[in-house]
C-alpha cells in the first residue's frame, strides 16, 4: 500500500497525463507488488479525475483520507463517500492477497502475472518490464474519458554473480527503460515511500528549467525530504529541519540526496554542459505509436539485462554511479563538475513525505551508511577539493566537507565521551581552573557552539527538549554509526571487504510504533552499536559517581576549594554524558518491554566499562 499510494500520487500530479509517465522499479521482484500495481491502475481511473475535479491535496489518497477530507475545502460528500469505498476495497483485497502471499485463482493466469515462476528467487531473476497503462491507447482513459498517464512495471534481470548495484544499478535500469518508452526530457525520481504531498511540483520544478535566461544551465531540481512521521518529541533528535531550512539554503547549489529531485535526461546521461547547449524538447516523435506494447517491452527488457552495462559508461560517466553507498551526493557533485547548476527548492508546501525510521537500530544503520559512502567519496578522486578544484566554488567544496567528514569526527567525539571522564574518576585534571582565565576559550567555544545551535533550533521551530534530543542523538551517532562507518571505509581502503545498501525498513511491528509514539527510545536487540552506547553510559555513570566522591572526599579532607575549581568542567562534561545516557539506562535498567537493552548485553557493556576504569592513565 505504501508503494502504491506514492505511485498514484504523482500519477494525479497537475499536469497533462499524456505528457507523464510513471515507472516502477521492484528490485524485490515481488509478484505482490505486481498485483498492487494492477489494482492502482484501475483505481487511479477514478482517483485522478475526483483529484482534479475537487482539487484534492495532498494526493496520495491514504494520506488524503486519513486527513478527514470531511472538513475542509470544497468537496461532495457523496463522491468522497464513493471514493473512500472504492480505495478501502482495493486495500482489502491488495492485504488479503499480501496475507495469502500468494496470487491465486484466475488472477495467475491473467497476463502479466505468468511470468512468476517459481524458480526465480529474488536476486537470481529475469528481467520482467510491463506496461500496465499504455498512455498512446486511446482506450487508456479514467472514468471521465481523459486519458491516463503511463505506468511501467520492472523488474531488471538480478543475477548472483552480477553486481546489482543497489539503488543505483535500479535507478540506472529505470533510465533506460523509460528512454525506451517515453523519453521525456526531464525525470522526477522519488522512493518507494515518499508520496508526492502537492500536486503543482512538477510545474514549479519545470519553470526553473524554462527560464528562458538560465534554464538551460540547471541540471536538477532537488526538493527537500521531509518525514511524515517525526513527532514533535523528536526522541531520535531529527535535524532535517535544520538541513532543510538552515544548512540547505546556504549551500550554493543543491546537494542531490536521492528523492524528491528533478533532473534533466541529458546530463544525468552523462552530457557535459556547454554554453552553446540548448535542449530540443523532440523527444516523443522519435516513437512508433503503432508498435505494439509487448515489442516495446520486450526492447526495454533487454535493456535491464545483467550484462547490458559491460563496457559502457553507465554507473561511472553516465547515470547513477556505482560504488558508493551514496550515489546520490556522488551523483549530484560529478554532475556540478561537468558544469551544470543546481536547484535546492524549499516550498512552503512540503513536496514529499517519507518515512523516518522508528527504531533506533535502523536510525544508526541508516546513517553508517551515509557516513561511510560519504566519507568513501572524501577519500576518492570524488573528494570535492580536488575532483571540484575549478569547477565548482570553494564554498561549494567546502560545503560538501561539511558531510563528507561526518565519519571521522567519531574519533574527537570518542575522545571526549571516554577520556575527559575517566580522568574525573582518577582525579586527573585535564581543562584549566575555572578560576582561571584560560578557562575563557573553552567556555567561549562552548557558548558559542551551544547557544548558536539552539538559536536554529528555534528558529526552525523545534523546542528546547527537540534541541536537547539532538545534541544527545549527537554523540549517540558519532560513537557509533559514524565510527562504523568510519572503520568499515578504512578497512575497505585496505582492500577488506565492500560496501552494501543495508535498506531502511519500511514496516515495523505495531507495539514497536506503540512505544516509538510514546517517546521511548526503541533498542530490542543485540547489536554492536548499542553495546557502545550502553558501555560508554555505564562508564558515565561510574566515573561521575566516583569522580563527584573523590572531589568531595579531598574538599571535606580540608585540601580546599581548589580540587572543585580544578575539576569543575569536567564533572560538567560528565554529567551531561550522563543526563544525556538516560534512556540508555531506562534501556538497561527499568524497562520490561521488548524495545529494552538484552540482559547479555547488560553483562557485556558492564564488563568492558569496568575494563576501561582499570586501564592506568599515569
Ligand atoms: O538495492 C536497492 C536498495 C534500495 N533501493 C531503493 O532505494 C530507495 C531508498 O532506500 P531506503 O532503504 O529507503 O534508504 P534511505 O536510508 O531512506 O535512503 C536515503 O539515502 C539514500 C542514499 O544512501 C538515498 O538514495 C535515498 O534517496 C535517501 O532517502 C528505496 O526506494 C529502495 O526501494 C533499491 O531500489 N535497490
Ligand atoms: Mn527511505
Amino acid at each position: 500500500m505504501l508503494v502504491i499510494n506514492t505511485v498514484l500520487s504523482v500519477m494525479a500530479y497537475d499536469y497533462p497525463p499524456e505528457k507523464l509517465s510513471v515507472y516502477v522499479s521492484d528490485d524485490g521482484r515481488s509478484n505482490l507488488t505486481f498485483y498492487a500495481l494492477v489494482e492502482a491502475a484501475s483505481f487511479s481511473k477514478h482517483w485522478i479525475p475526483y483529484c482534479k475535479k475537487f482539487k484534492v491535496e495532498p494526493r496520495s489518497p491514504a494520506a488524503y483520507l486519513s486527513s478527514g477530507p470531511e472538513s475542509v475545502g470544497t468537496f461532495d460528500s457523496a463522491a468522497l463517500l464513493a471514493i473512500k469505498k472504492l480505495y478501502k476495497e482495493m486495500e482489502n483485497r491488495v492485504e488479503g492477497t499480501t496475507k495469502l502471499g500468494t496470487i491465486s485463482g484466475d488472477l495467475a493466469t491473467q497476463e502479466g502475472f505468468s511470468q512468476w515462476d517459481s524458480q526465480a528467487t529474488s536476486g537470481n531473476n529475469q528481467a520482467i518490464v510491463k506496461i500496465l497503462i499504455d498512455g498512446r491507447d486511446s482506450n487508456a482513459v479514467d472514468i471521465e474519458g481523459t486519458v491516463l498517464p503511463t505506468l511501467v512495471y520492472v523488474a531488471r534481470e538480478k543475477r548472483p554473480q552480477y553486481p546489482n548495484n543497489f539503488k543505483a544499478g535500479a535507478m540506472n535500469a529505470l533510465i533506460r527503460v523509460s528512454s525506451e518508452i517515453s523519453n521525456a526530457p526531464f525525470i522526477l525520481n522519488v522512493d518507494c515511500d515518499m508520496y508526492s504531498n502537492s500536486s503543482d511540483s512538477v510545474r514549479d520544478a519545470l519553470c526553473f528549467f524554462m527560464d528562458e535566461e538560465s534554464g538551460h544551465e540547471i541540471s536538477y531540481v532537488q526538493y527537500p525530504q521531509n518525514f511524515r512521521n517525526l513527532l514533535r518529541s523528536n526522541i531520535y533528535g531529527d535535524y532535517i529541519k535544520i538541513i532543510n531550512e538552515v544548512e540547505f539554503p546556504g549551500f550554493g547549489e543543491a546537494m542531490f540526496v536521492g528523492t524528491g529531485c528533478f533532473h534533466r535526461r541529458e546530463s544525468l546521461c552523462g552530457r557535459k554542459y556547454s554554453k552553446s547547449y540548448k535542449e530540443h524538447y523532440q523527444y516523443r516523435s522519435e516513437r512508433n505509436p503503432q508498435e505494439s506494447a509487448v515489442v516495446l517491452e520486450e526492447r526495454a527488457k533487454s535493456l535491464v539485462s545483467c550484462t547490458y552495462e559491460n563496457n559502457t559508461g553507465w554507473g561511472k560517466d553516465m547515470g547513477m554511479m556505482y560504488g558508493c553507498p551514496v550515489e546520490d551526493a556522488i551523483t549530484g557533485l560529478s554532475i556540478q563538475c561537468k558544469g551544470w547548476k543546481s536547484i535546492y527548492f524549499n516550498p512552503p508546501m512540503e513536496a514529499f513525505l517519507g518515512i523516518s525510521p522508528t527504531a533506533l537500530g535502523q536510525f544508526l544503520v541508516q546513517h553508517k551508511r551515509w557516513s561511510e559512502g560519504l566519507f568513501k567519496i572524501f577519500l576518492s578522486k570524488y573528494c570535492p577539493f580536488l575532483y571540484g578544484h575549478g569547477k565548482i566554488k570553494l564554498k561549494v567544496q567546502m560545503a560538501y566537507a561539511l558531510y563528507l567528514l561526518w565519519a571521522p569526527l567519531s574519533l574527537p567525539m570518542l575522545y571526549y565521551v571516554v577520556v575527559p571522564s575517566l580522568c574525573l574518576l582518577k582525579g586527573i585534571p585535564l581543562f584549566p581552573k575555572i578560576s582561571s582565565s584560560w578557562i575563557l576559550p573553552f567556555a567561549y567555544v562552548v557558548a558559542a557552539t551551544q547557544s548558536y545551535s539552539l538559536g536554529e533550533c528555534l528558529w526552525c521551530g523545534e523546542t528546547l527538549g527537540s534541541w536537547w534530543n539532538m545534541q544527545r542523538m549527537r554523540v549517540m551517532r558519532r560513537t557509533t554509526s559514524y565510527l562504523f562507518g568510519l572503520v568499515d571505509t578504512v578497512l575497505q581502503q585496505l582492500g577488506f571487504g565492500s560496501s552494501g545498501f543495508v535498506i531502511t525498513a519500511k514496516v515495523t511491528d505495531d507495539e514497536s510504533l506503540q512505544r516509538y509514539a510514546a517517546g521511548s527510545m526503541e533498542f530490542g536487540s543485540s547489536s554492536p552499536m548499542f553495546t557502545i552506547l550502553a558501555t560508554v553510559a555505564l562508564l558515565n555513570l561510574v566515573c561521575f559517581v566516583g569522580g563527584v566522591a573523590g572531589v568531595v572526599a579531598v574538599v571535606g579532607g580540608g585540601a580546599g576549594g581548589g580540587m572543585v575549581s580544578q575539576m569543575a568542567l569536567q564533572v560538567l562534561l560528565c554529567g551531561l554524558l550522563v543526563f544525556g545516557s538516560i534512556p540508555s539506562y531506562q534501556g538497561l535498567f527499568f524497562r520490561k518491554d521488548k524495545g529494552a537493552l538484552p540482559t547479555a548485553l547488560a553483562v557485556q557493556a558492564a564488563f568492558l566499562a569496568a575494563l576501561a576504569c582499570l586501564v592506568p592513565l599515569r
